[in-house]
């Protein structure tokens, strides 16, 4: 299995309104944001590629137009975990994807800070 990874950025504001107040992160606060979305093949194309990174912009064009430099509380309909965040990003881009990168998607890992990820793994189909 050959896997591939390309890894996005955007500056968001969100607060975590299910923490208690005493809790940080139920303050509204920012973080940029990094997605690192993992591709896997046991085949190669073309050059040898599982797919041309350049391939990837359609999912660095929807991050900078959703979420950059706005309130993920507002643009998204669930509490803005790292987690959920994940698998909701997991989801469009398998809607999203061209035929071609289809079935390819392995997991999606939404960093908040240097320190702190979560990964939503995809099953393969
Ligand atoms: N499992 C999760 N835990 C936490 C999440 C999350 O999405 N999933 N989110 C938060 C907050 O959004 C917080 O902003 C980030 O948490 P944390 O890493 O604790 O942030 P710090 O800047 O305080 O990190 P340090 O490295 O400890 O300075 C909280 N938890
Ligand atoms: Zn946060």
């Amino acid at each position: 299995m050959y896997t591939i990874s390309k890894e996005f950025r955007f500056e968001a504001a969100h607060r975590l309104t299910s923490l208690p107040p005493e809790h940080q992160c139920s303050r509204p606060h920012g973080h940029s944001y990094r997605v690192r979305v993992e591709l896997g093949s046991e085949e190669l194309t073309g050059p040898g590629f599982v797919a041309d990174f350049g391939e990837l912009a359609f999912f660095g064009s929807y991050l900078a137009a959703a979420f950059d430099h706005r309130d993920l509380n507002t643009v998204l309909s669930f509490e803005p975990t790292s987690e959920r965040l994940a698998k909701y990003l997991a989801g469009w881009f398998i809607d999203a994807a061209p035929p071609h990168l289809d079935g390819l998607l392995r997991s999606v890992t939404v960093m908040e800070t240097a320190t702190s990820s979560a990964t939503y793994h995809v099953v393969p189909s």
